[in-house]
């Protein structure tokens, strides 16, 4: 739906479809019928589309995808006659400007928008392209090099780096009341010409240069999109805006999109997207308790236990996740300053990249405060445990965090593969206890485990849930059985592999296929990268390390 109104020689074109204004046949069609009102109103001059609640437009509901085309206006309609408006439209962006809200702002004739908002073409992370004019739109504006960058990588990016490169026109503060504002500059272009307004009827400035930019693009994309179909068709289809006039890229486009949709990498694809968001709405089976009921505790200072492979990277998570406060402590004094180091340099490197500014990494670094003994966790509110994997030292620190640690803390256990009940016996409040459950390297892994023990309080895991998406991990909520989801799944993958080694493959055969298949890593480079005992522990605790087997053993009897 979209909701219209005039203020002033402005008409308003609202999007109204909460939570995040997805492009529906509803919303579609409720944008056409008020641009027919405004075009007809003599007393419009200019038009302002906006979005009504948190966000401006994300796209295309996803939703719709398999109904999509059938309904006019389509997305691809409804762009082209946004731009042959013969009164001015102004693209009033707040929040997000996704996919095919991008698209639209680009049909428009300008675009302001608030500091805080981001902007994205990021059809590609659902195995797609954007299928609207996005990809012959954007190089007429920006060239083929930044449409590149952007619609083969999908990524993110704020307004003021959209405005440097010429999609924003103005910016206004974070705190500006986005329609005022649009309102007000919509007045200031009445009456000027919108000749170089429409950027389907503008040049592609760095047309010339094509092959070379594709040339370089295609490397790219073939080593950090591996496997993946869409990055290259979406190369293709900006290609075709420096060669073709708009109407020919756009045929290109749409061939593109039809190629892609549907395809087995998109359905997957979108399947992941949502079930990352199913995957937040946790319950207890059987019990009624669940996300919408029960409310985390207040998390403000953390602390890590062992900074080895793990404990740094946990640490790194809970620094970018803005916690102001996070203790470590390692027993082994290389280990600490090793793993405050690697901590060091790799807040260094974000800052270098300017994923991070220099006064946010001083902040982070300030964050870290070295503790020697558990008397200084007393008023910790969240202790992750991340040492060796043995029962008997999990055990130890358990006990005494029990003793030390306030009432309300939560003690989270990174452990990959142990009972988390067993641990959680040796602490006088049990349901403090929760398994946290991080993947290596901690702070890149999205994947967070989180395991509720048979006594785990619904606050205690409604807090670990919280804490995960504070991080920006997809958190899953998992029972306690041996090696969880992830580790239980990663088994069955590890002893077909190792069956190939036995037979005689060398390890970096098997994970030069893998990788060729499509896999970020190989299994054997997991393994490097994870350390290869926590595997043997777990193995030894099953019995399964018996060397004397011959080759072909079922993997029980080893
Ligand atoms: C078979 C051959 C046919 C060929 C025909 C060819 C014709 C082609 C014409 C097609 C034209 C379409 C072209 C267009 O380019 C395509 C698109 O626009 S695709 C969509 C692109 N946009 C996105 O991918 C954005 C996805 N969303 C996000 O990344 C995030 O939501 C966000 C914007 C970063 C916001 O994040 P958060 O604030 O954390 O919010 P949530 O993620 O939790 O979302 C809240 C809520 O909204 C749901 N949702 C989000 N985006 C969409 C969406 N695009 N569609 C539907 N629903 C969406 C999300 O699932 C959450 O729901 P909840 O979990 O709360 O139920
Ligand atoms: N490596 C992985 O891929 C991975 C993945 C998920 C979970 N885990 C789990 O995380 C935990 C840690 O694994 P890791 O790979 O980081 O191990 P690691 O050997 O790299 O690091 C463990 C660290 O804990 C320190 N330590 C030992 N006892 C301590 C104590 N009493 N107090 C303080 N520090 C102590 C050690 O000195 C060492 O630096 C294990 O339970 C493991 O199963 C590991």
């Amino acid at each position: 739906m979209a909701n219209y109104s005039v203020r002033n020689q402005v008409a308003i074109i609202s999007l109204c479809s909460p939570p995040v204004n997805a492009l529906s046949s509803d919303v579609r069609r409720g944008i056409l019928d008020s641009l027919k009102k405004a075009e007809q109103d003599v007393k419009v001059a200019a038009i302002v589309i906006c979005g009504e609640g948190r966000t401006f437009c994300v796209g295309a509901d996803i939703t719709e995808f398999k109904s999509e085309f059938k309904t006019f206006p389509n997305l691809f309609e409804l762009v082209d006659i946004l731009e042959s408006s013969p009164k001015p439209i102004v693209a009033a962006i707040h929040g997000h400007a996704f996919g095919g809200g991008l698209e639209v702002a680009l049909a428009c004739h300008y675009r302001v928008a608030l500091s805080s908002a981001k902007l994205a073409l990021p059809e590609v992370k659902l195995g797609i392209l954007p299928g609207a004019g996005g990809t012959q739109r954007l190089p007429r504006l920006i060239g083929i090099d930044s449409s590149m960058q952007w619609i083969a990588f999908g990524d993110e990016y704020s307004a003021q780096i959209a405005a440097n490169i010429g999609i924003i026109d103005r910016i206004f503060p974070s705190n500006a009341d986005i329609l005022e504002s649009a309102v007000q500059y919509a007045q200031s272009i009445i009456g000027k010409s919108l000749i170089n307004r429409r950027v389907s009827k503008l040049p592609v400035k760095d047309a010339s240069k094509v092959s070379h930019i594709m040339e370089k693009y295609k490397q790219i994309v073939g080593k950090k999109s591996r496997g993946a179909i869409a990055p290259m068709v979406c190369l293709e289809a900006i290609k075709h805006a420096a060669l073709l006039p708009y109407v020919e890229g756009m045929k290109k486009e749409r061939m593109g999109i039809e190629a892609l949709m549907g395809s087995d990498q998109s359905k997957s694809l979108i399947y992941m997207f949502f079930a990352e968001r199913q995957v937040r709405n946790w319950t207890i089976p059987g019990t009624g308790i669940n996300s919408k009921n029960t409310k985390p505790i207040k998390v403000e200072k953390v602390a890590v236990i062992g900074l080895g492979t793990m404990g740094r990277g946990i640490v790194l998570s809970l620094l970018k996740a803005g916690i102001k406060h996070v203790s470590v402590m390692e027993l082994n004094k290389t280990a600490r300053e090793n793993g405050l180091l690697f901590i060091k340099n790799i807040l260094e490197g974000y800052a270098a990249r300017g994923t991070i500014s220099e006064t946010q990494k001083r902040s982070m670094v300030d964050a870290l405060k070295p503790v020697s003994n558990f008397e200084m966790l007393k008023d910790t509110d969240l202790v992750i445990e991340a040492v060796f994997e043995s029962m008997s030292i999990k055990k130890d620190i358990f006990a005494k965090l029990g003793q030390v640690c306030k009432p309300s803390a939560v003690l989270a256990t990174n452990t990959s593969a142990l009972d988390v009940d067993e641990i959680a016996m040796v602490t006088p409040k049990p349901k403090q206890v929760v398994g946290m459950h991080f993947f290596a390297p901690a702070h890149v892994m999205k994947l967070l485990e989180n395991v509720r023990g048979s006594k785990s309080s619904p606050q205690v895991i409604a807090t670990a849930m919280n804490m995960g998406q504070r991080m920006g991990k997809v958190t899953v909520l998992v029972g306690n059985c041996h090696g969880f989801v992830g580790n239980r799944m990663f088994r069955h993958y590890t002893v077909e592999t190792d069956f190939m080694l036995e037979e005689g493959a060398y390890p970096e055969q098997v994970d030069t296929v893998l990788k060729k298949f499509g896999f970020a890593m190989g299994r054997y480079q997991v393994g490097d990268l994870s350390g290869n005992d926590i595997g043997y522990r777990m193995r030894t605790k099953f019995e399964m390390t018996n060397k004397q087997q011959p080759p072909g053993a079922p993997e029980r009897e080893r």
